[in-house]
């Protein structure tokens, strides 16, 4: 068992809940869907049996209840893996610390989180419209630069490629995320490889009045092949995800609707329809397992 941890470090509310999530423990189930947008918590939840728990805090929303019996939660994160930080160290801390005495818990709970989020495709092939799972994430923000995880062969030479590729002098850093999950809910799916961008437009080569330092960086990234990986598609979160997951010890998954097309410069007609086919789809196979 490790220390107490002292209350600057881990902060509770006055009515015993988790500081950013505003969650007390019996809140949250071992299952849980994370989105990144606010308003797509009851775009999730509005399939289930009964919602039991809706709590709200800055861009995190839970609803907590059931689905065909198997209980669930669904979460909002807000963009960005500097949230994605705070979403997972405060999940954790509500499973694998015990609130009261403030020390870490004897036994560890592993949560399986999968997010259902919106992405764009930096492959002609892989059009707006498709539903892809990420296998692995490369992450171009800078967060892991603060923790120490381990990689595989395969993701150190990834990771050095990408910077290379970039000329970028911060450390990129690639992680797989569940292969148990994969299997499950990646059937039916493109199976894909995600960089995790820390922002929407400059870190994914959009130009609206600022140029972007690396303006080809969408060529730059497709050109990289490792074995048999390729990068497919771009978002704000996997990559944070999946590394946190692998630091504390969780399932994480990543499943992406793709509503833009990058290549083509495509968006998709109706992008809430793609989400919401991830959706039902994810709790069916969910439930069916
Ligand atoms: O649809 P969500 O889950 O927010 O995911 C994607 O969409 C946002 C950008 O529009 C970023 O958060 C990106 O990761
Ligand atoms: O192109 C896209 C689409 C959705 N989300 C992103 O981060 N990028």
């Amino acid at each position: 068992m490790g220390n107490r941890i002292p209350e600057s470090e881990l902060i509770i509310n006055p009515d015993g809940s988790i500081y950013h999530l505003n969650l007390l423990p019996e809140q949250l189930a071992s299952t849980v869907i994370a989105v990144g947008d606010p308003e797509r918590v009851s775009k999730v939840s509005q399939y289930f049996d009964e919602v039991t728990h809706q709590v709200s805090k800055r861009e995190f929303v839970t609803h907590t209840g059931s689905y065909k019996g198997m209980p669930i939660t669904a979460m909002s994160t807000g963009m960005g893996t500097d949230n994605i930080e705070i979403f997972m160290t405060e999940l954790d801390a509500l499973v694998n610390v015990d609130l009261k005495t403030r020390l870490p818990k004897s036994s560890h709970t592993s949560l399986e989180i999968i997010r259902i989020g919106t992405s764009g495709s930096m492959r002609a092939d892989i059009p707006a419209g498709s539903m892809l799972a990420s296998a692995y994430a490369v992450g171009l923000d800078t967060l892991m630069a603060y923790y120490n995880a381990d990689y595989s062969d395969l993701e150190l030479e990834v990771s050095e490629s990408v910077k290379n590729v970039l000329g970028v002098t911060f450390a990129p850093y690639c992680v797989a995320g569940s292969k148990r999950l994969l299997d499950l809910l990646g059937e039916g799916l493109i199976k894909g490889n995600t960089a995790t961008c820390p922002g929407f437009f400059g870190p994914q080569g959009r130009e609206v009045r600022l140029k972007p330092a690396i303006p080809d960086i969408i060529e730059r990234l497709a050109s990289i092949s490792v074995a048999d990986f390729k990068l497919t598609n771009f978002e704000m979160e996997t990559a944070g995800y999946y590394a946190m997951g692998r630091l504390l010890g969780h399932e994480m998954l990543s499943l992406n609707a793709i509503v833009a097309n990058r290549v083509t410069h495509e968006f998709a007609d109706d992008p809430n329809g793609i989400v919401d086919e991830l959706i039902k789809s994810t709790l069916e196979k969910l439930a069916n397992r």
